[in-house]
This record gives C-alpha cells, structure tokens and sequence, in this order.
C-alpha cells in the first residue's frame, strides 16, 4: 500500500485544526476542531488537545499508525528570515523554530508543540514545518524595512515579515484561475480577511508588499487587534496610563480591533447590531472599511496595475456588506464591484465586479489546509 495521505495540523493560541486529506484526489478524509485550549471546559493544553485529535482519527479508523499516512504538515507562524519554504523537520529545524519565539509568542510555541506530539506518536515519519512567512520572503527591502536604525534592526530581526502567507499564495494563484490566466501574468491584490485579516500585493506570482509586519499585529483592523496605530500609543499608554508592557500587549492584541471598536469581534454580529441602528457598531464597520479602502489604494500604487482585488477567509468570503463598501468610491481606480454579482453567496471562486470594471473583483475561498497539504506531501515525496 503506498502512503498517500497527509496530516495537515494548524496549531493556534487557544485550538488546533487538523484536516486528513488524500493527496492522489485532494480529498478530506477527516476534519476537526479543538477550541478553548487553557480555558474553563476545554483541554488543559496543547499537548492534550493533540492526543485528542489522535484519539479521534483512532477512532474513526485513520490513526496516526495508518501505513497509508505519508506525512504530517504543520503550520508553523513565524520562520523568521530562516525558513523562506516549507522545510523537512529535523532537532536543528526545531531549535531554530524555538529561538523564533520570542517574535511570535502566542503561535510558535504551539506549532512547537504540534510537531513534538506528532513526532512522539510517529518518529518514523516525516513532519514538515510549512510556514505562513514564506510566501512574503520575496517582498523587496524597501518594503521589509523599517525606517529605524539598521544595527538595531538587524540585531533583533526587526523587519516586515508578513503572514497568512500560505492562504495568499493559494488565493493569488486560484485567483489566476479563475481569470483565465497564468499567475505570472497577473497582478493581484488579496485581502485574507478571517480573525486575524492582512492584504497583500502579488506581482506576477510573487509577493512585494503585505500589510502585517514583524508580527501579525500590524495593517488592517481585525477581530481583536488594532491594525496600525502610531507606535506612540505605546508610550502614551505607559507614561500616562501607567500600564505595563504586558497590559498594552493585551490591549492591542486581544481588546482591540472590532471588539475593542465596539464590544463584539465577529463581523456577523456587527452586522445584526448595524441592522438595528447601533452607532458603535456602525463606527467599527466604517473603520475597519476605510482601512481595507486605504490598502487597496497602497497596494494599487505599489503595483501599479492592478488585474484584481480578491477577497478571501471568513469576512471577505462571507460579507457582502464588507466587499461593497471597501471598495466603494474607487471607479477612479477602474475598481466597480457589482451589487447583484456581490450579493450572491456561495462556496465556490466568483467574479463580483461590473462588466465596466477595469479590475476584476473576485471571491475566493482560501484553502490553507489543503495548500500546506500539498507543500508537505511535495517535500515527504522527495
Ligand atoms: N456570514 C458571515 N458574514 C460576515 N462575517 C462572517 C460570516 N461568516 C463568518 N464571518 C466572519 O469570519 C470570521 C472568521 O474567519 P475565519 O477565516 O474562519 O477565521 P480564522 O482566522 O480563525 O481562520 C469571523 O470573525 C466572522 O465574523
Ligand atoms: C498570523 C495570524 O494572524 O494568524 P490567524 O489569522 O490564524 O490569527
Ligand atoms: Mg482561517
């Protein structure tokens, strides 16, 4: 029997997703979710929720014994300036994913653990670390830097690095697709608008600018997190608030964003609360477009022609709403969504934009999984 499958585990600060997937079809054999890690009525940690995901293909017949599994792939966060491509896990590969933790401290450390319990369960197969940097690896200097001291910059890897990199990759290609084209013909701007949200700039298949920078604090609004903010806010709030390093970490990270904008983080909320005529919520909605608005005009500048705006992950797959007002006001830049197009749901990769539209505006479900799946089964298979 030959080993065609693959494991596919994305380990996040409070759950681990996993999905089985068959790689000769592309099939998901098994899929699933264990949330509220260290909170009240969830697992205790990581590594409980790791056995509980083993637990649960053993029973249902794909345990990580199965002979058919040819690997497992890991979504690991942070991969630094170390790892620009997916890598084979080895002790050395983990000691450097280690020492990146301090520039991803809610994520790393549960990828780490990701790939010690599955490592423990099968030490005879390989585990491959696919990273949601690599794809941003090719943005040029000019838009990695930060206009600080370079000594002090390098010293401490401080640098744009950008994130979701696998869902950009997948989407800007998929996008392609669905123009008709190859993915080195066409520019794309993508905007991966889940709970964490970041846009990107691809140039012919390559990445040249993205809006999240050393951590995934940076760029658009998104659930709990602010987006930009003047790095003054962070001295205000010490000198003046008196709050420590740890409280501001929280305050900007976590008690942010749509929840900090307007007391909920889940954009179907907002909605219904809009509906009713919630001003807190509407503020939260007009912010967090007029930021998208701002990166689509960037990031059309940085490219200089645009072929297409996409929007994927839960927001911009899901909100209707979201797309309309984003882009609102952009027929200077060829941008025209068209509303009976864009009020059309579904699961599959649509055009949304007006037949007068110079750009294209175009929905597509991400499928970060699947592209991790098929990075991991390339490197298993030598
Ligand atoms: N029908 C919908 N309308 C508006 N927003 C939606 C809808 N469905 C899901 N979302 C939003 O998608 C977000 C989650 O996106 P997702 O890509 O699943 O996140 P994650 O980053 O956790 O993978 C939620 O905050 C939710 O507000
Ligand atoms: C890097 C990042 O923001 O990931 P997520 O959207 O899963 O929080
Ligand atoms: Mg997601």
């Amino acid at each position: 029997m030959s080993a065609t499958r693959v494991l596919v585990l994305n380990s996040g600060s409070s759950s681990v997703k996993y999905q089985l997937l068959e790689m000769t079809d592309h099939s998901r054999l098994a899929s699933g979710l264990v949330e509220r890690i260290g909170e009240e009525g969830g697992v205790a940690d990581h590594t409980a929720a790791l056995r509980q995901v083993a637990a649960e293909l053993e029973d249902r017949g794909l345990g990580l014994d199965s002979p058919e599994l040819a690997a497992v792939g890991h979504r690991v966060v942070h991969g630094g300036t170390s790892f620009t491509e997916p890598t084979l896990v080895t002790d050395a590969v983990l000691a450097e994913i280690e020492r990146l933790v301090p520039l991803a401290p809610l994520h790393n450390p549960a990828n780490i653990t990701g790939i010690k319990v599955a490592r423990d369960l099968r030490p005879d197969l390989p585990q491959v670390a696919v990273f949601d940097t690599a794809f941003h690896a090719t943005i040029p200097e000019a838009a990695a830097r930060y206009a600080i001291d370079t000594a002090t910059a390098d010293r401490y890897g401080i640098r744009r690095y950008g994130f979701h990199g696998t869902s950009h990759a997948y989407v800007s290609r998929a996008a392609a697709a669905l123009l008709g084209r190859a993915p080195a013909e066409v520019n794309v701007i993508v905007l991966h608008l889940g709970n964490g949200a970041s846009a990107s700039a691809v140039r012919g298949g390559v990445c040249v600018d993205t809006s999240m920078g050393m951590t995934p604090l940076e760029g658009l609004v998104m659930g709990t997190r602010s987006g930009d903010i003047d790095p003054a806010v962070v001295f205000h709030l010490a000198r003046v608030a008196g709050m420590d390093v740890d409280a501001i970490d929280t305050l900007l990270n976590k008690g942010s964003g749509l929840l900090g904008l307007s007391g909920d983080n889940d954009m179907r909320e907002i909605g219904r609360r809009m509906a009713e005529g919630d001003e807190r919520a509407r503020l939260a909605f007009d912010v967090y477009v007029h930021r998208l608005r701002r990166y689509v005009g960037a990031f059309t500048a940085v490219l200089g022609r645009v072929d297409a705006v996409v929007f994927t992950a839960g927001v911009g797959e899901n909100s209707a709403a979201v797309r309309a007002a984003a882009l609102s006001g952009l027929e200077g830049l060829g941008i025209e969504v068209d509303p009976v197009r864009n009020a059309v749901r579904g699961s599959a990769a649509r055009l949304i934009s007006a037949e007068s539209s110079r750009v294209s505006v175009a929905v597509v479900p991400t499928d970060e999984e699947l592209e991790i799946a098929r990075d991991t089964y390339a490197l298993a298979r030598g």
